[in-house]
């Protein structure tokens, strides 16, 4: 391992913290078969066609702490779908056995549990450092100070050989940030934070180069050999890379072809009459098995065939009976579910670091020089276009107030609707491994786009209010101030609500604009004669309600306004339009939005409970 101690020389601080895993934990799969269901749907979705693909066709091994194990197999052979399984992360039509220290996945087991997906989930506008320590404050137990936590944070930055970019932005699609080595090093960083037993990694080189593939391989063997079980995906590791694994695994379609010692694997299929004609790459060489060619000019089908028979032949019975060895002989740590507490964190902490980071990620977003023009151009026009209007343009007052309500109603609802499908993966991520509760995050998440749902409507209000010439005492500037605040809040909830059902930015965007359309339609503005079969809607409208609360902060029905002509004055409250909507009931229309603003934001919650729910 000369490669590894070169690279452990250029890096001072590597291997100071963390030396030794603070559980032992022994990973055993018994006959693993995994099914998914195939559906195809005929006319208006309805399902014709039903059949069961096999992915996992029967794997079994075990990985003991200190060893490494690699899978191999070419595209779509079913690593990634084996290595969710043995993350507990896979539901649905799993069969076999999967024990951890001879137990079932468990809570205590996901806490000391590290996974690396393929995808990088990071936020783009957080910093190496701070992406790092907001999840050190996060996953890290509270045995540790909030200054260990930064500092074990920063020992991860040293011992990945981050230091140089440690202050550089993540970065995403449209934004220069970190490498692609270094974004996957950040990923692997956020597992290694929680010392954890068990790791399992996704393809954690795939796209980079050798070298940077060889010091993160490198680092992973470091961990392993402190008493870690480490299990990864790999593609076509160089062969030095290949021999850092202690075990591996070769699959072709699902099937197992060899589970063993890496230092083995070119014996086994030697001596089964499958050897290199020429030097290569042992990798190179697996994967050629695995995809049925071999040197020995058989056509590709009978390659994988002859392997799969060798397989069950020579391995199969002698694996299974290795995994029932000892198996009463796990290492006992005596944690259990019972002394592991569900949350590192108390939901205090969480809520307040999750606030942090959704300010400091979304503070760019959210106050976009771009959202601010909008608003501001459409202040000014509707300000301009009813430059001080004044009772005696009754109907042009109230088409301010109703615009008002549909402006409002449109922009929180769009602004919302968002959240929680861009949300998707990193709560995907952070609530399977168990960092946060829900509730803290919600909280969190709501709280943090208040300021930008609040101030964008309060300058709107302060511009036009006063250039349309509205009822100049505070009390009405207030009152229309409020209700319209009220109204963002309720819309905001809806967007919430339509976001985490559908978490689809395009369906949520379609049914956002449908629904939005109908309520300000039954919003009494436009149409005040409804036929009785449909009038139920503005039951729901929560432009109704918002315009009957603007009209109440402008008018008393025993305001008057001038009619008739020749000096003549009629009641506000008989003219007909307002009449229709009625300026009685405002403490009604102010309850119905209530219950509006919570329920929306109840279903929101309600429905993401569903994301990052872990098999347990
Ligand atoms: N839920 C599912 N429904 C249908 N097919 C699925 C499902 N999950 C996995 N598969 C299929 O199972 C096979 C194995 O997928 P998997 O992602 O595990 O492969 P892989 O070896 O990790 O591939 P890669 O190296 O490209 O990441 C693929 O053919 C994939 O399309």
């Amino acid at each position: 391992m000369a490669g590894i101690e070169a690279l452990n020389e250029e890096e001072p601080g590597v291997s100071t913290i963390f030396k030794k895993a603070t559980r032992a934990v022994s990973l055993r799969f018994e006959d693993v078969v995994y099914k998914v269901r195939l559906t195809k749907a005929g006319f208006c979705g309805k399902i014709v066609k039903a059949e069961e693909k096999v992915i996992l066709k029967g794997i079994t091994g075990k990985v003991l702490p200190g060893e490494m194990l690699a899978m191999f197999g070419p595209s779509g052979s079913g690593k990634t779908t084996l290595l969710t399984a043995l993350g507990g992360k896979l539901g649905g039509l799993l069969d076999g056995n999967i024990s951890y220290n001879g137990k079932n996945f468990s809570n205590s087991m996901k806490r000391n549990m590290g996974f690396v997906t393929q995808d990088d989930v990071l936020y783009p506008h957080l910093t190496v450092t701070e992406t790092l320590v907001f999840t050190a404050l996060l996953r890290l137990e509270n045995t540790f100070s909030k200054e260990e936590k930064i500092m074990h944070a920063e020992s991860v930055i040293t011992q990945l050989g981050l230091t140089k970019c440690k202050n550089s932005i993540i970065g995403g699609p449209f934004m220069r940030g970190v490498s692609g080595g270094e974004r996957k090093r950040v990923s692997i960083g956020q597992e290694m934070l929680i010392n954890p037993s068990l790791l399992f990694l996704d393809e954690p080189t795939s796209g980079l180069d050798s070298t940077t593939a060889q010091r993160i391989v490198s680092n992973l063997w470091e961990l392993a050999k402190g008493g870690r079980t480490i299990v990864m995906t790999i593609h076509q590791p160089s062969s030095r890379l290949f021999y850092m694994f202690d075990k591996v695994l070769l699959l072709s379609e699902g099937s197992p072809l060899y589970f063993g010692e890496g230092s083995q694997v070119m014996d086994y299929f030697s001596s089964n009459g499958y050897a290199p004609a020429v030097p290569m790459n042992p990798a190179d060489f697996l994967l050629d098995l695995a995809n049925g060619v071999s040197s020995n000019s058989e056509v590709p089908g009978s390659v994988k065939q002859n392997l799969v028979s060798a397989y069950k032949r020579n391995l199969a019975n002698k694996l299974k009976s290795e995994v029932q060895d000892n198996i009463d002989d796990q290492p006992q740590d005596g944690l259990t579910d019972q002394k592991v507490a569900r949350w590192a964190t108390t939901w205090w902490q969480q809520f307040s670091v999750l606030l942090r980071r959704g300010v400091k990620e979304r503070k760019h977003d959210s106050f976009s020089g771009l959202k601010i023009a909008q608003v501001l151009v459409v202040a000014f026009l509707s300000g301009l276009l009813w430059w001080q209007s004044d009772v005696s343009h009754l109907q042009d007052q109230m088409g301010l107030l109703f615009f008002y309500s549909g402006f409002w109603g449109f922009f929180p609802l769009f602004q919302a609707i968002f959240t929680f499908p861009q949300e998707r993966s990193m709560l995907e991520k952070e609530r399977s491994s168990g960092m946060y509760r829900l509730s803290s995050y919600f909280m969190s998440r709501i709280v943090s786009d208040l300021p930008m749902e609040l101030v964008l409507p309060t300058i709107f209000v302060s511009i036009t209010y006063w250039m349309a010439g509205l009822k100049g005492t505070p009390g009405n500037f207030l009152h229309t101030l409020f209700v319209l605040l009220y109204s963002v809040l309720v819309s905001g909830g809806l967007g919430l609500a339509l976001g985490a059902l559908v978490l689809n930015q395009k369906s949520a965007t379609i049914m956002g604009s449908v629904i939005m359309l109908s309520f300000l339609l039954a919003g009494g503005y436009y149409v005040t004669h409804v036929p009785a079969f449909i009038s139920w809607v503005k039951y729901i409208s929560i432009s109704q309600y918002t315009y009957k609360l603007l009209l109440g902060s402008q008018f008393k029905p025993t305001d008057t306004y001038p009619c008739g002509g020749a000096g003549g004055v009629c009641f506000v409250g008989d003219y007909p339009a307002i009449k229709q909507v009625g300026l009685d009931g405002q403490v009604l229309g102010a309850v119905a939005l209530g219950i509006m603003l919570v329920v929306y934001r109840l279903i929101a919650f309600f429905a993401l409970m569903r994301i990052g729910v872990t098999k347990k």
